[in-house]
């Protein structure tokens, strides 16, 4: 098929108008700054995705893999100038199960977890995660649990499983109590579930805190600049 002498003429002034039109917004509208950040953390998420899933498939659906999801995002603070600074971490319990607990601001939370997450850990998740393409199916073959929130009954059942398996299987799990993102400073009221977690498996809890994000980046003002401290706590 022939393309029309003029369509050429269309795609160069388009190119040349995103050549332009793009970094003079990156430049001048902060608004349009935190959209391509956020679109490119997304996207290229799910392109690191694509390239661990075969990785992580030779094992199937098993918590080691998860090493390989984390060296793999390791580098990402970098592309965004974002340091992470850790303390207390030798605060984690060394060989055994237990329950970590931590405050969940937004998906860059995915930073600070792999920045310290121990070996055999595993998060609870809500199951939407599981659709998210390539990123729901590395999840997945991490081992990452799943929970359906809108059904309390089914999420309980999954952290009971989850309780029983904790110490057979010589792994830590990953709740964010809040169970949704909140930015707004505080906390929200923790939900029971990592808690009875831990009763039932009789395992330690392990609290951690990441610094609030305010001076870097904010949804609601859209504003996600970089080079500013992102701190974790443990205690
Ligand atoms: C290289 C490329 C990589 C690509 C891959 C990308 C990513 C990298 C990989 C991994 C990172 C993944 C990171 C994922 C982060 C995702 C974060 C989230 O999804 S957060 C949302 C999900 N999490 C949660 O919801 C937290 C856990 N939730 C709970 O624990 C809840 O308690 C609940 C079980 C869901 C129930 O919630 P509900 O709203 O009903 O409220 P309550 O807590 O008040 O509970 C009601 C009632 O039930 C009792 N209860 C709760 N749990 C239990 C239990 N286990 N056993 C017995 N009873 C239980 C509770 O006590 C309440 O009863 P009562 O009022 O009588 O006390
Ligand atoms: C083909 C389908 C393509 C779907 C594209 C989906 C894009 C997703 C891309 C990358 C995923 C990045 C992984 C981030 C992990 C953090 C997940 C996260 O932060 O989930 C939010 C959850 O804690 C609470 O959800 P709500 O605050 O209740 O809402």
């Amino acid at each position: 098929m022939e393309l029309w002498p003029g369509a050429w003429m269309v795609v160069l002034l388009l190119f040349l108008l995103l050549l332009f039109v793009l970094p003079t917004l990156w430049f001048c509208s902060p608004s349009a700054k935190y959209f391509f950040k956020m679109a490119f953390y997304n996207g290229w998420i799910l392109f690191l995705a694509v390239l661990a899933i075969p990785v992580c498939a030779v094992r199937g659906r098993n918590v080691e893999n998860m090493k390989i999801l984390r060296l793999m995002l390791l580098h990402i603070k970098y592309l965004y100038g974002i340091r992470v600074e850790v303390r207390g971490a030798h605060h984690f319990p060394p060989s055994q199960p237990y329950v970590v607990v931590s405050n969940h601001q937004s998906s860059l939370d995915l930073l600070g977890m792999m920045e310290v997450l121990p070996g055999r850990c595993v998060p609870i998740a809500k199951r939407e995660l599981l659709w998210a393409g390539s990123a729901g199916l590395a999840c997945w073959l991490a081992g990452v649990i799943f929970i359906d929130r809108k059904r309390t009954g089914d999420a309980i059942s999954v952290m009971s499983e989850v309780a029983q398996t904790l110490l057979t299987q010589d792994v830590r799990v990953w709740v964010f109590p809040e169970g949704t993102r909140n930015h707004n400073g505080s906390m929200l009221p923790f939900k029971r579930g990592a808690f009875h977690l831990a009763v039932q498996a009789q395992v330690p809890i392990v609290p951690i805190v990441m610094s609030s994000y305010q001076d870097f980046y904010c949804k609601k003002e859209r504003r996600f600049t970089s080079g500013l401290l992102f701190g974790i706590f443990n205690f």
